[in-house]
């Protein structure tokens, strides 16, 4: 059996086919999916971060390039999200640096920095939609850019009964397959649609970078796909992505580079490949095999 095949086979998804990354690996090497943008680089370098009781880790050094899925993986609690949200700018890190394109993103202006925030769509694990339409949540990012004319603009014609959707969140809907549910209530949604509206939520606005954190964890094998299939879209339109993960199999099937947070800080990352089949560190070859248990 080919490493293909043997990661497709261990993947367990249900017949789905190639893997994203083997759909996207090809896409490549066809010049199918030719990166339409330069993207943004974002990086952590040296940053050290906790909450008052010591770091959760120190000088952790991470790269997400444009274009590529990069899966973060670790045991829970290791600061996954922890570093997501840094990289999301929401906070600075204790010590150390967050960088957009090598500019460091908390020297810059509240403007400036807002400016690069928009460039970057995060999911969380929890369920986070607002309460309205699955349109209307894919269209947030979209309307908060737009000027009160505009906003009263649509909300003139959405009173008159014309369909106000942007075609950008309409889009995105389609990407995660939830175009035949864009009106219901986002209460109305499984765990799964939910995740997917949020995905297309982070979409809509074309960010150069996608953090998600945990998309998939308690969601079956077809909406796991479709997320799934959704990083890939993203990838292949030049989007950077990062996202944590505890399934390994997952990040096998859908990375180009595998990083390992482990014991406050990062013990290896590389290609998702070399990283599984032949990793540096001792921790990781038991991390991936299942063999450290937290
Ligand atoms: N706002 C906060 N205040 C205090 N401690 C926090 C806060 N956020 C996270 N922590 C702590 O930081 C550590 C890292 O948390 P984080 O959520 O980043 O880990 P994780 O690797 O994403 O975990 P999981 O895989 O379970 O989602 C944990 O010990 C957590 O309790």
């Amino acid at each position: 059996m080919t490493d293909a095949g043997r990661v497709r086979s261990d993947a367990g998804d249900g017949g789905r086919g190639a893997s994203a990354r083997d759909g996207r690996d090809e896409g490549r090497r066809n010049g199918e999916h030719a990166p339409e943008r330069e993207g943004t680089r974002l990086a952590a370098e040296g940053v050290t971060h906790g909450f008052g009781e010591g770091p959760v880790f120190e000088s952790v050094d991470l790269t997400v390039e444009p274009g590529e899925v990069l899966a973060v993986v670790g045991p829970s609690g290791t600061g996954k999200t922890t570093l997501l949200r840094l990289l999301a700018c929401f906070h600075p890190p204790e010590e150390g640096v967050v960088s957009a394109d090598g500019t460091d993103v908390w020297s810059l202006s509240e403007a400036d920095r807002l400016a690069v925030r928009r460039r970057v769509g995060m999911v969380f694990q929890v369920r986070s939609l607002f309460s309205t339409t699955a349109a209307e949540n894919a269209a947030y990012g979209l309307r908060v850019r737009e000027s009160w004319t505009d906003r009263l603009r649509t909300a003139a014609r959405r009173a008159l009964g014309f369909e106000t959707t942007p075609k950008a969140a309409r889009e995105a809907l389609s990407t995660v397959g939830m175009t035949d549910k864009a009106h219901r209530h986002a209460s109305s949604l499984s765990g799964g649609e939910a995740q997917r509206v949020a995905i297309a939520r982070a979409l809509a606005p074309d960010p150069d970078v996608l953090l998600l954190d945990e998309p998939t964890s308690n969601l079956d094998p077809r909406n796991t796909a479709l997320v799934e299939e959704a990083v890939e879209a993203a990838s292949a339109r030049g989007i950077g992505v990062a996202i944590a993960t505890h399934d390994m199999q997952q990040a096998r099937r859908v990375s180009d580079r595998t990083a390992l947070l482990l014991d406050g800080s990062i013990v290896e990352c590389g290609p998702t490949e070399r990283v599984f089949e032949s990793p540096d560190d001792e921790r990781t070859r038991k991390f991936v095999a299942g063999e450290l248990v937290y």
